[in-house]
Order: structure tokens, then C-alpha cells, then sequence
């Protein structure tokens, strides 16, 4: 599904170049900041089934103006250098928009996870991990992958076992990658929070009538059809959320193996269920199946969510996508040309680099505990349990000293006291990012007549940072 001219990172410099056309920037700044700044390549050899399998993989560092870099590992067939090279791009403008203190990285493995039983993947990703811990391609200061296409807590527990083993007296090991589950070091919220930065991303635009209009949208979210392509980690979260929280209609789902909708909206817990047993939404009940999934993405709809895969919206289609808004859920959905052609169509695009953001938000958050090892958050309760105390206390003498009949019931007491857990802190800290990294965003594509849209102010504000960071420090 590579429809792209000239590439996904031909695309993705495309893009940042409109951008740096608005900006006044040095031509040697310009060129610095949009080259990769290295990729490496890795075939390894892993014995499986009494032969021998050779398996190529890549993490390629973009940027390091911070450090440490940081990137997901995608496992997928489809897997090159150029798609790791333009993920790791998009990675350093992502960070550098919700000020996560990281540069850009991404990895990737030519594999169908589908075709290997868990022992085996376990023994191939181990393998893959130690070629890059030995090169300091994966490290708690210097690069720290997390979970993409393919990969999710079940691949980061190996790789931060493999780290740890490898690196026995390094007291900050647990760091060397985020996405874990929790009981190896994750943190609440991680998981979902990719799908949930996509909500916190809608509902702060469905906060601002001008940029509804933008787009030709009113009311809320509630009532809104949605499709959705890709029903993974990020796809079926986003889908979840919106549903259950905010009343959207989730009208279809595409996925490999064709699409399934329903006017009056998908059951999106049954068909993830359905998805897990059956391998795909074929003779999923609850809607209409169609053999060519890709049409639906043409469908009538308020809010297209592309969640699985890059170039999927290009020049061949772009003039049939009907949705009135696009939020970029995966990476590289939409090409360089499809982006103009909907531009003058009048659709919106909530760019990627801001859309999908929540996942590594939330992994700085993670990193960040792992460092000061101390589950998150646990100091500030106690600040706040001791705070709540006193202020209990004073109730309960004040009450007292009146000789009122009232008194603080122990439910109360409970609850009052037990404060914020991990989960409120991190989603609260999620939906502070998105809010503020919203902010910028907008406020740069009003700011400006000769803005076009939403992807190239969200590239202006990263890059103005980027620059920034270079010009203080040196190169
Ligand atoms: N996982 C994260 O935290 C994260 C963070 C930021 C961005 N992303 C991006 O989100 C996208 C999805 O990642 P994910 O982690 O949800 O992956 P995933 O592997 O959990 O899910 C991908 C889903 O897409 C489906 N899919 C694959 N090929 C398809 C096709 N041709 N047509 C329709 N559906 C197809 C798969 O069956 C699967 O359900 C990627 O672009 C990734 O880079 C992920």
C-alpha cells in the first residue's frame, strides 16, 4: 500500500519544506534539520524450525538535538529504510510539538508477526534488541524505542529484559524503553493513550467554532459518523473512547481483510472481539461486510480516522474522499498531493505529528518514572493526602466547636483522601499536552493569511523549536 510518489519520506519533505518556505530560517539550518541523520541496518541469523532465518531489520536516528531519541519498532512486511527514515522525521517534529524533551527515532523489522508462535518471536525480537543494544540504539540516554504497527507490551518486556541483562549494574535499565506493561515497569494510561491523545485531539478542536466552520462542522461530537481504518492498538481505542464517552457513531471499520459498516453505528467492543477470534471483520454480525475495504474510505462520514498504515489517501483517491475532516491516527496517511487536493476541497486535516501524539506523551511519563523510580505520582499524593488532612481535621473541629450535627462521612473521608492515582495524573498530564500543543498549532495557522493549514503550522512550530534548540546549543 506504498501509493506515494517518490516515497513516504519524499512525502513527509515535502511537507516540511511549504512549511520552511514561511520561515526565516538559514538554508544550512534547513538542510540540517530535515536530513536523517543515520540509519542502521541489521541482518541477523535466528535458528527456528531446524533451519536457519535471516531477518533484516533498521533504527534510524533523525534527529538528536535532544537526546535521548526516541521512536517506535514497527514489525511489518512492509518494513524499509525509507518508511523507518520518514517515521524517525516525523518522530523529532512530533516530540518537538508537544515538547517532550526527545529527538526522532524509529525502528523496524521485515516481519509478519502472524507467522511466528509467541517462543519464537520472543527469541527474534531478543535478537533483534541485542543488536542494537550493543550499539547504543537502544539506551535509557540515548535512544528509547516504544511500540508501533505490529509490536506492543508483550515485545517491550523482552526488549527491556534483553537491555537489562545485558547491562546488569545500569540502575536506570527499565528506562531503555517505554511501553511496557505495568508490572515490568509501565506506567497506567500507556497503552490506550495513543487512541486517547486522538479523542483529547477532537474534542479540542470541537472546541473551536472557527475551526468547525473550517471544516463545515457543527454541534459535538455526539451523534458524529465515524470511520475508522485499522481496529489495532490505536484505531480500536480511539473508536472505543469516542463511542462510549462522547456519543460518536463509529459507522464503519476498515481492516486487511475488507470493511464492515452500519449506518446506526458498529458495536466496536464486539467487533474487536470478533476481529481476535476470526483474524478479521468478515461475518461480523452487526454490520455489512465489503470485500473491498479501501472504497469505504470515500464513504459519507463526518470524521475519517485512518489508523493503520501510511499513503493510504493519495493521489489516485483523494479527489473521492468525501469526509468533511481527517484525523491522522497512524502516520503518513495522507501523501503530499492527496493533501493539497483535499486542502482545496475544504477538508480539514488534523495533522499526525499532533494526532498521534499521545503515545509518546505518555512514554515520557513513562521514561520519567522509571528514572526517579517512583511509581508516578506517589510523592505528590502524599503531599496531597497530608494537605487533605489538615484540611479534614479543620472541618472536623470547626464542625465540632459549633456543635453542629454534621460530620464527615468515612466515604467521604476515603475518597477524598486517596487523591489522584497514576491513570488521573497521566491522562490529566495528555490532555494538557494536547490542549496546549492544540493552542500553538491553531494559533499559528489563524495567525498567519499565508498558512494554509493545520500540518504546516503544526511543522512551523516544530521546527521553530528544533531551530531554536540548534541555535542555542551549537550543532
Ligand atoms: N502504537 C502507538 O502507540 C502509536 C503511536 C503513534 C502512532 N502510531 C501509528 O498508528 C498506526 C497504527 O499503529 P498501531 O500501534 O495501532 O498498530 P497495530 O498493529 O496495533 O494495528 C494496526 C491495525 O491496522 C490493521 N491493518 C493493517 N494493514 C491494513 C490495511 N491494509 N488496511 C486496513 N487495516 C490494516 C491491522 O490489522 C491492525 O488492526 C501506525 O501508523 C503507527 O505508526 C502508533
Amino acid at each position: 500500500m506504498k501509493a506515494q510518489h517518490g516515497g513516504f519520506s519524499a512525502s513527509v519533505n515535502a511537507m516540511y519544506d511549504k512549511a520552511v518556505a514561511l520561515m526565516d530560517l538559514s538554508p544550512g539550518l534547513v538542510e540540517k534539520i530535515r536530513v536523517c541523520n543515520a540509519t542502521y541496518t541489521v541482518r541477523f541469523g535466528v535458528r527456528l524450525r531446524g533451519a536457519i532465518h535471516t531477518f533484516t531489520g533498521y533504527r534510524s536516528v533523525h534527529s538528536e538535538h535532544m537526546e535521548p531519541v526516541k521512536g517506535g519498532i514497527r514489525f511489518a512486511m512492509a518494513v524499509d529504510q525509507d518508511e523507518v527514515e520518514a517515521l524517525a522525521a516525523l518522530m523529532t517534529y512530533k516530540c518537538a510539538l508537544v515538547e517532550t524533551p526527545f529527538g526522532g527515532s524509529k525502528g523496524g523489522l521485515c516481519i509478519d508477526p502472524r507467522d511466528w508462535e509467541p517462543h519464537e518471536m520472543e527469541q527474534i525480537t531478543r535478537r533483534f534488541a541485542y543488536e542494537l543494544i550493543k550499539r547504543d540504539l537502544i539506551n535509557p540516554a540515548q535512544n528509547v524505542p516504544a511500540p508501533d504497527m505490529g509490536t506492543g507490551e508483550r515485545e517491550m518486556a523482552w526488549i527491556s529484559d534483553q537491555y537489562q541483562r545485558m547491562n546488569t549494574t545500569d540502575i536506570n535499565g527499565r528506562a531503555c524503553v517505554t511501553g511496557k506493561p505495568l508490572n515490568a515497569g509501565g506506567i497506567a494510561g500507556r497503552v490506550e493513550a495513543t487512541g486517547r491523545g486522538v479523542q483529547y485531539g477532537l474534542r479540542e478542536f470541537f472546541r473551536h467554532p472557527d475551526d468547525m466552520a473550517a471544516a463545515g462542522l457543527t454541534g459535538t461530537l455526539e451523534g458524529k459518523r465515524v470511520i475508522v481504518q485499522g481496529l489495532g492498538n490505536v484505531g480500536y481505542h480511539a473508536a472505543s473512547f469516542l463511542r462510549a464517552e462522547d456519543g460518536a457513531k463509529i459507522t464503519a471499520v476498515i481492516e486487511r481483510d475488507g470493511a464492515v459498516h452500519a449506518e446506526g453505528g458498529l458495536d466496536v467492543e464486539a467487533l474487536r472481539e470478533h476481529i481476535g477470534r476470526t483474524g478479521g471483520v468478515k461475518d461480523f454480525p452487526g454490520g455489512t461486510y465489503e470485500a473491498d475495504g479501501t472504497r469505504l474510505l470515500e464513504a459519507e462520514c463526518d470524521i475519517l480516522i485512518p489508523a493503520a498504515l501510511e499513503g493510504v489517501i493519495h493521489e489516485g483517491n483523494a479527489d473521492r474522499v468525501k469526509a468533511p475532516l481527517i484525523i491522522e491516527a497512524a502516520n503518513g496517511p495522507v501523501t503530499a498531493e492527496a493533501d493539497e487536493i483535499l486542502r482545496k476541497k475544504g477538508c480539514v486535516i488534523i495533522p499526525d505529528m499532533y494526532a498521534n501524539a499521545g503515545g509518546v506523551t505518555v512514554s515520557y511519563f513513562e521514561w520519567v518514572k522509571n528514572l526517579s523510580h517512583i511509581r508516578f505520582g506517589r510523592m505528590q499524593r502524599r503531599a496531597e493526602e497530608a494537605r487533605h488532612q489538615l484540611l479534614v481535621d479543620e472541618l472536623e473541629r470547626l464542625s465540632r466547636n459549633r456543635d453542629t450535627a454534621w460530620t464527615l462521612s468515612d466515604d467521604f473521608k476515603k475518597n477524598y483522601l486517596r487523591g489522584a492515582g497514576e491513570l488521573e495524573l497521566v491522562r490529566s498530564g495528555l490532555d494538557d499536552t494536547m490542549r496546549a500543543a492544540y493552542g500553538a498549532m491553531r494559533e499559528t495557522w489563524h495567525a498567519r493569511d499565508d498558512v494554509p493549514d493545520m500540518r504546516t503550522a503544526a511543522f512551523i512550530v516544530a521546527i521553530g523549536r528544533i531551530a531554536a534548540s540548534y541555535q542555542a546549543k551549537g550543532l
